[in-house]
């Protein structure tokens, strides 16, 4: 008896003490040891929203290569990023069905986000990319101007008022993206019929509860996708599964509505409207009914393309009405309002064209900035090392700065998180955390050239990872750009903004590095400076941590 218990004590040693701490292939690896003994530290440390923040103290106490679990290394550099992102690193792991994107299914079917099989994900991609191309979503600019413009007239109602900018920019991005989806005429018009003067975007109208909804799922997420199994009793704990199972109803029956329009051979655009916009729903309908005896469809391919609209629809409009939050919150710092009139004096004549954006360098820089230091993905975007990787050697940096290449077999989880690597001094320059549009633009003082500044500006912007790298990158960029520009340039062409006094009477004055997360004085005390009232979630995707930023708007034309 004595022997057998010593066996399995030894067993139980070897097994979670010694292997892990000197035997693993990881071992060598720079990190705390705790993480390297089992993989729930780290996982408290996203349920407690605290991981984006702890990863970046850890890569600079332990450098770009650090490993975070008995079977997972996070990684911090360029070079890395390119390897694991351009090397198209799968989502799964031998296609065994397991992994943080699996959950990120809807109504029972996998999309594209969440597939995991490269090749099935290269055929849904085939399938489904077109839409989102950049001559697409340029030729339904008409739409994406339509729809935007509507924000202007909520604006005009309430010019010198406070609006809530977080309301106003998720309505603007859900009413854009929703015209993708399901076509013009059952797109969504949340600029118009939410009112974005009112106290919080919780909860006043139908519409409300879509979005209240909406950010209860997303305050789910290590549940959704860490910790499946605890989902259930969690919802029910906080009361918020009936919320959510309302956004998916909300969803489908948009879905079902443009469904039947198809099936009956009707239009899914909107009469009044003259560029007609291309849809997700259209081109899968499409493609399935192209394939032999493809009119007998099954209600399981309706589920798919259901599975896929949905995740557009969330992920389309969370992320971009967020990172437009954090653009126009920016701006209206005292310490950034310069960027208004610069914005101003370039965008004035060339917000009627689309293509034309995408050549000024001011505009550019401005959402740059915002993608760099507010990515709407802060938060690692783990991958597998494939069995097919070729001698998975990788390049570390060790305690003691010897360069040398560690082996990491094939099935550990590899990541990096967009949080660090846009704080990467190289190339970014000083002052990572804080917002400063100039590092996109040429330095005249210093003497920069116009080649060299060409040379530091494309390296910038390739080492942006704000939509990712490689096959799995965002599918939506072109629509999130082309949209994010038309309604800065437009919107700093007709007003300037301010933070509103009422719900921040405390305004940094200076630039200081944002803030991301519970830290400090936020835990305790209602956050008074708007840079804690804007801290960032410190999550996979992020938000603003309040749900809230007040601004004020005044016309241009009254100064
Ligand atoms: C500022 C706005 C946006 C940001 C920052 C963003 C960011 C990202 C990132 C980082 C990924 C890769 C995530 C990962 O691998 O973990 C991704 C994937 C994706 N995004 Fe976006 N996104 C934005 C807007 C949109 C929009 C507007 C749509 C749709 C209309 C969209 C649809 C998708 C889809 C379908 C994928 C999965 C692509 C694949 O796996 O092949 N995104 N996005």
């Amino acid at each position: 008896m004595i022997v057998t218990v010593l066996a399995i004590l030894i067993g139980l040693l070897y097994y979670f003490v010694i292997y892990p701490l000197f035997l693993s292939p990881l071992s060598s690896l720079p990190g705390p040891k705790h993480l390297k003994l089992t993989s729930l530290f780290i996982l408290n440390k996203s349920r407690k929203e605290q991981r984006n923040e702890y990863l970046q103290k850890l890569h600079e106490k332990y450098g770009d290569v650090v490993q975070i679990g008995p079977n997972e290394v996070a990684f911090n550099s360029f070079e890395h990023m390119k390897r694991i992102y351009m090397g198209n690193f799968p989502k799964e792991f031998d296609n065994n069905g397991v992994g943080f994107y699996s959950q990120f299914g809807n109504f029972n079917e996998r999309n594209l986000f969440s597939t995991g099989d490269s090749k099935a994900h290269i055929e849904k991609k085939r399938n489904v990319s077109k839409v989102y191309s950049k001559s697409s979503v340029i030729q339904s600019g008409g739409y994406i101007k339509a729809k935007i413009d509507k924000a202007w007239d909520a604006i005009d109602r309430n010019l010198g008022k406070s609006m809530n900018v977080y309301s106003l920019f998720l309505s603007l991005a859900m009413d854009v993206v929703s015209g993708f989806e399901y076509g013009s005429k059952y797109s969504t018009n949340f600029l118009t019929e939410i009112d974005h003067t009112t106290a919080s975007i919780e909860g006043k109208s139908s519409n409300e509860d879509v979005f209240l909804g909406f950010r209860e799922s997303s305050s789910m997420w290590f549940y959704t996708t860490l910790a499946p199994s605890l989902w259930s009793p969690v919802a029910k704990w906080y009361g918020i599964g009936a919320k959510m199972g309302k956004a998916q109803q909300w969803i489908y029956h948009r879905f079902q509505e443009a469904l039947t329009s198809l099936q009956q051979g009707s239009s899914l655009s909107d009469d009044q409207l003259q560029s007609p916009v291309s849809t997700m729903i259209s081109s899968m309908f499409e493609e399935f009914t192209k394939e032999p005896n493809g009119t007998s469809k099954s209600l399981l391919r309706y589920e798919q393309i259901a599975s896929e609209i949905a995740d557009h629809v969330v992920a389309g409009h969370e992320t971009t009405g967020t990172t437009l939050t954090y653009i126009c919150w920016e701006l209206s710092r005292p310490c950034n309002r310069q960027w208004q009139d610069k914005l101003f004096e370039e965008c004035q004549q060339s917000t009627g064209d689309i293509q034309k954006l995408d050549q000024l360098p001011v505009l550019h820089s401005v959402i740059q900035e915002a993608c760099r230091l507010h990515s709407a993905i802060p938060g690692s975007e783990p991958r597998y090392v494939p069995r097919s990787q070729e001698g998975s050697k990788f390049e570390v940096t060790l305690n003691d700065s010897t360069k040398t290449k560690v082996e990491i077999p094939p099935g550990t989880v590899v990541s990096c998180q967009p949080w660090s690597l846009h704080l990467l001094q190289t190339p970014f320059g000083s002052n990572p955390r804080q917002f400063d549009p100039s590092r996109w633009l040429r330095d005249q003082a210093s003497g920069e050239t116009e080649e060299e500044y060409e040379t530091r500006l494309k390296t910038m912007n390739n080492s942006i990872f704000t939509f990712g790298q490689g096959n799995r990158m965002c599918l939506g960029m072109n629509l999130a750009l082309i949209e994010m520009k038309y309604c800065i340039a437009t919107l700093y062409s007709k007003y300037t903004t301010s933070i509103c006094p009422k719900w921040c009477a405390n305004v940094c004055q200076q630039n200081k590095d944002v803030l991301m997360g519970r830290r400090g004085s936020a835990t305790s005390t209602y956050p008074s400076t708007d840079l804690d009232l804007m801290r960032m979630a410190d999550t996979y995707t992020t938000s603003p941590m309040m749900g809230q930023c007040w601004l004020r708007f005044e016309s241009r034309d009254a100064h």
